[in-house]
């Protein structure tokens, strides 16, 4: 269970709620901001995994990415930040619980095989050949689909595990395809790869065991993720329009539940207060001068509860 691991030259954490976090990778710098956002605050000493959050009853685990869900799913870790990808390749989605899907760490789990070669063309035409990956688990999983198999481990399909530059395999002659991560697909294209499918796309995400120890120090933290999504997701966006034309206009933007509407300190006109999707703002302004909204502000949100 959670904490009962005891060495008396690591800090004391027995009565704090383990929060794991990638320790370098793709993911370090976003969740080092994200801890920051949420107003976790902590010093990690050069060298060392665990860092005492100094503000709140946590402390903060470094850990490769590739092994958080497994210590979350065995209750040796409270909660932690990784890749959906990693939670179904370590086959652990039935033991841990997603608290939030992060928003970053997107990128797709696709089948590659070389450009050049014709007779690769589709996932089917790598069927029985050599795969390589690091996602040794959901590429067998999507073999025993394609060869209509359904035990994995009894596929034609030859899938080796690398831990790393999946790419090279096919170009050093290990491979005749591999599965990998692609985001902007510089890397596959530069090894002269292409996509012949996709096996998940993926984002990061906030999980927690299924036996939380801290479950309401987890859902303040969970909150506080909310928010900061939330802010990041949404603009205040404020108006005066005339009272005849407020239907309309709530129609166009109508907040998250409903927007705040208070009486101008002139006869029939109203000011409007609602939060908008960032990404829809310049339209939805467009539609508010159109009905008649003047004096349109735009508020940036720092952070929300929501
Ligand atoms: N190119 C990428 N774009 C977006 N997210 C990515 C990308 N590569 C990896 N990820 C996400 O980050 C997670 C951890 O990958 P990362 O590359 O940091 O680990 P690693 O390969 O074990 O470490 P390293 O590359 O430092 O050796 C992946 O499981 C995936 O969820
Ligand atoms: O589509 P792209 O934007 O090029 O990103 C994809 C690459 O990113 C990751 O590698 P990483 O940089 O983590 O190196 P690694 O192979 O050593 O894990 C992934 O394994 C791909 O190789
Ligand atoms: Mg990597």
């Amino acid at each position: 269970m959670a904490g009962t691991y005891i060495n008396t030259s690591l800090p004391d954490v027995s009565d704090r709620m383990l929060f794991a976090v990638p320790k370098k990778g793709r993911l370090y710098d976003q969740c080092l901001s994200l801890l920051s956002n949420i107003g976790i605050e902590f010093n990690r000493k050069p060298r060392h995994d665990i860092a005492l959050v100094s503000n709140m009853p946590i402390a903060l685990v470094f850990l490769p990415a590739a092994d958080i869900a497994t210590y979350v799913a065995k209750g040796n870790i409270d909660i932690g930040i990784t890749g959906l990808d990693i939670i179904r390749e370590s086959q652990t989605e039935n033991d841990v619980v997603e608290l939030v899907r992060l928003g970053f760490g997107k990128c797709k789990l696709q089948v590659q095989a070389p450009a050049a070669d014709q007779r690769l063309a589709t996932a089917e035409d790598l069927v029985g050949k050599r795969i390589v990956t690091s996602f040794i688990n959901l590429t067998r999983q999507r073999f025993a689909e394609l060869e209509g198999v359904d035990d994995p481990t009894k596929i034609k399909t030859q899938v080796r595990f690398v831990s790393g530059s999946v790419e090279a395999a096919c170009g050093l002659g290990l491979a005749d395809g591999i599965v990998d991560l692609v985001e902007s697909g510089d890397t596959m294209r530069a090894a002269g790869l292409h996509a012949v499918d996709t096996i998940l796309d993926t984002e990061s995400v906030l999980i927690s065991n299924n036996h939380l120890r801290f479950p309401k120090l987890a859902e303040t933290i969970r909150q506080r993720v909310e928010g900061i999504l939330a802010a990041r997701k949404y603009v205040l966006c404020q108006y005066n329009i005339e009272r005849e034309h407020l239907e309309k206009a709530v129609k166009v933007a109508s907040g998250r539940k409903a927007p705040t509407v208070t009486q101008l300190d002139q006869d029939g006109w109203v000011a409007v207060s609602v939060m908008i999707e960032r990404k829809t703002l310049a339209s939805k302004m467009d539609e508010l001068k159109e009905i008649g909204a003047t004096d349109i502000l735009v508020l940036q949100i720092s952070n929300t509860r929501v």
